[in-house]
């Protein structure tokens, strides 16, 4: 089987993107998992697959996959790729791309500049819809980590799952620690991604985050947004936010309801055929 990919970042969280239009398209967790070793296969963060939409007021149908071949039900960096790819291989001539995932709608607006805007749809804080095992909702959770530490952390849902923490410095955050021990929680039935969150002032945030089903990645769309809807609900930040992850800056924007907006940059880094 013969396969032709794009390989593709959003500020360094890196894609292989398949055009599940035209081509058929087999896969398995053990493939997935195959392919994105970075000595063995090709490498990337996800993969992300184009199919027809299952709807008549979707354009495509839009599916992520972890490293580890999870499927999963949203991924912002690639939703931006995904808004370029389509149009470069000519799935669609339109700058505004209205797509479905496991997580809900997303609307893809390519910008004058080459910027992609997401409108990421409404952030989901109650406890269930995370999923996240907790009595009530609540601005700040208590979760006791292995060595009987209480960390007060959000947790939001763009779709997909997260958890939020407060940290003075990113620099000095216990991400490769902390991150997959908390990936693995047991209050998050479905795992989730952990963001480290360091409020510079109201407008500017940095961000690390250990991605479910990856580790640490120099970006995530989701995580960015996660990040601010907790930052938001807390009073840490007004409605525009410059967010700055290891590989570089995304605008988001949450008046504190409605749909969270984000907009990054995206690159395309070769094609391939694998198979
Ligand atoms: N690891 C995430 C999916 C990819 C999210 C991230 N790459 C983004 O840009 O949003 C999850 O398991 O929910």
């Amino acid at each position: 089987m013969r396969l032709k990919f794009t390989k593709m970042h959003g500020l360094g969280n890196d894609f292989m993107v398949i055009d599940g239009v035209t081509q058929s398209v087999e896969l398995s967790p053990e493939r997935i998992e195959r392919w994105a070793d970075r000595h063995f296969g090709i490498g990337f963060d996800q993969l992300l697959l184009v199919e027809p939409p299952t709807r008549p007021d979707r354009d495509f149908r839009y599916r992520i996959f972890n490293a580890d071949g999870s499927e999963v039900e949203n991924c912002g960096n690639g939703a931006r790729c995904f808004a370029r790819f389509v149009v470069d291989h000519n799935l669609i001539h339109a700058d505004r791309i209205c797509v479905e995932t496991a997580g809900g709608d997303l609307e893809l607006i390519i910008q004058d500049d080459g910027q992609v805007t997401v409108d990421m749809g409404r952030p989901r804080l109650a406890p269930e819809k995370i999923p996240f095992l907790a009595d009530e909702r609540a601005l700040l959770y208590p979760l006791t980590t292995e060595d009987g530490t209480q960390l007060d952390v959000a947790a939001v849902s763009m779709g997909n799952p997260h958890c939020v923490i407060r940290v003075d410095s990113v620099d000095t955050a216990p991400v490769e620690t902390l991150g997959p021990e908390l990936e693995e929680h047991e209050r998050f039935p479905q795992r989730v991604n952990v963001g480290f969150l360091e409020v510079v002032d109201r407008t500017h945030a940095r961000l690390r985050v250990f991605e479910r089903g990856v580790g640490e990645t120099l970006a995530c769309g989701t995580g960015a947004c996660a990040a601010i809807v907790a930052g938001h609900i807390n009073g840490w930040f007004d409605d525009r936010v410059h967010i700055a992850l290891r590989g570089g800056t995304l605008l988001i924007e949450w008046p504190g309801e409605g749909n969270v907006l984000m907009t990054g940059p995206v690159e395309t880094v070769f094609e391939g055929v694998v198979g």
